[in-house]
């Protein structure tokens, strides 16, 4: 039985355009609407910092903070979460220039963001999303590495890890006179933790692949995942024979690698592969739409598959999500997103798209930095 961890309160202070903004609610799902730059996917932005890293916006923390406020931002939250209540608040001061985020787990500091996993998943799907499968490699990567974290918080740890050892070698080697003892040392650093990181990625695929094929979620398409760029042929060998390839690889490629000026092999070059399966096509092929249908169909089934390993649904966020799909799938995606069982945030210009969610949602209305609407709200408005 999957539980529901859910935010009960939600307060803002200095963040994007909100001054100050309680929200006050009570498990449902949230429908955010309002006109365009009124606010809505800055309120999701403030949620997915109650997870890991930069939001959902990967943003730079000092642009977060309110133009002509203080310079620092804050987000405060009353969670019922995977370990009970708790609170949770994280932001900048106006007078750091950290480049990481303060975070409080009931009035203590914590050591490390990475702490909010025990609490709440976060995911989400926003429209800077809708050019995954034909951008960049890294944005794929980046992606599948956020499914990972979800359910396996250690996995952030050891891709910045490795990213600072891989820069620490493409440094040394670029150096040309390096100390070959030194190199090894790095390069041995690098293959534990690229091995566990392809490791992380396969097994997310793996738990993915098992997940569609014996659930369903009509009309949404079912995405079938590959990795390729790293080890592809390496098939089922053991961990530790992997690590020696991997470490052979490095050591042989020094010379390559100090011409290239960066390392050429490793996780880092990786990309995820999409297909649509009942079309048999290339996700990168596939019209805007049904893009847009494989994306929802792949954080649907990422959503159940944290719900089956945490034993509680994630909150979702959902930007703009209602504003392509016809009325058929809207009703269907709201009943998938219903009956996983967890805290749905959504946003979009009509609440009238949303009405087919009828009580099942708590309607909010955004307005210039301010919310409105909803018998326990309370907000300091901005005058605007
Ligand atoms: N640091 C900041 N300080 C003050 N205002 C900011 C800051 N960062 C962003 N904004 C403003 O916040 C406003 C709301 O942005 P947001 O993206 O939340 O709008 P939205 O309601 O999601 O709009 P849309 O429907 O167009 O996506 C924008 O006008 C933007 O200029």
């Amino acid at each position: 039985m999957v539980q529901k961890a859910f935010l009960s309160r939600l307060k803002l202070t200095d963040f994007r355009n909100y001054p100050e903004a309680v929200l006050m609610l009570d498990g449902r799902h949230v429908v955010l609407t309002g006109d365009n730059g009124a606010g809505k996917t800055n309120l999701l932005e403030a949620v997915s910092f109650l997870s890991p890293g930069r939001g959902l916006r990967r943003a730079v923390l000092s642009e977060v903070s309110r133009v002509g406020g203080t310079g620092g931002f804050s987000v405060f939250a009353e969670v019922e979460g995977m370990e009970g209540e708790v609170s949770l608040g994280t932001g900048i001061d106006g007078d750091s220039d950290s480049l990481s985020r303060r975070l409080r787990i009931n009035g203590t500091p914590a050591r490390s963001t990475e702490e909010l996993s025990d609490h709440l998943s976060v995911l989400w799907l926003t429209p800077a999303m809708d050019g995954l499968f034909t951008g960049p490699s890294a944005d794929r990567r980046r992606f599948l590495d956020r499914l990972v974290l979800s359910i396996d918080p250690g996995h952030g740890r050891r891709a910045s890890d490795f990213e600072r050892a891989m820069r620490s070698r493409n440094r040394l080697l670029s150096e040309g006179r390096y100390d070959p003892a030194w190199v090894s040392a790095v390069e041995a650093q690098m293959a534990g933790l690229g091995i566990s990181m392809a490791a992380a990625r396969r097994e997310m695929l793996d738990l993915l692949r098992h997940l569609a094929s014996v659930s369903q979620q009509e009309p949404f398409p079912t995405p079938v995942l590959a990795l390729e760029g790293f080890l592809d042929a390496a098939g089922d060998m053991p961990a530790a024979e992997l690590e020696e390839r991997y470490l052979d690889m490095l050591r042989e490629g020094r010379g390559r690698d100090a011409a290239a000026g960066r390392t050429l092999e490793g996780p880092h070059r990786s990309d995820l592969l999409v297909r649509h399966r009942e079309k048999d096509m290339d996700a990168g092929r596939c019209s805007t739409g049904e893009q847009k249908a494989l994306l929802i169909g792949l954080i649907l089934a990422h959503a159940r598959l944290t719900a089956n390993m945490t034993g509680f649904a994630p909150v979702l966020l959902l930007d703009e999500i209602a504003a392509h799909l016809d009325e058929g799938r809207r009703i269907a995606l709201f009943d998938l997103v219903h009956e996983l069982g967890g805290q749905a945030f959504m946003t979009g210009t009509d609440d009238a798209m949303f009405s087919p969610l009828g009580e099942r949602a708590q309607f909010l209305e955004v307005d210039g930095g301010s919310i409105r609407r909803g018998p326990l709200l309370s907000t300091r408005l901005q005058d605007c």
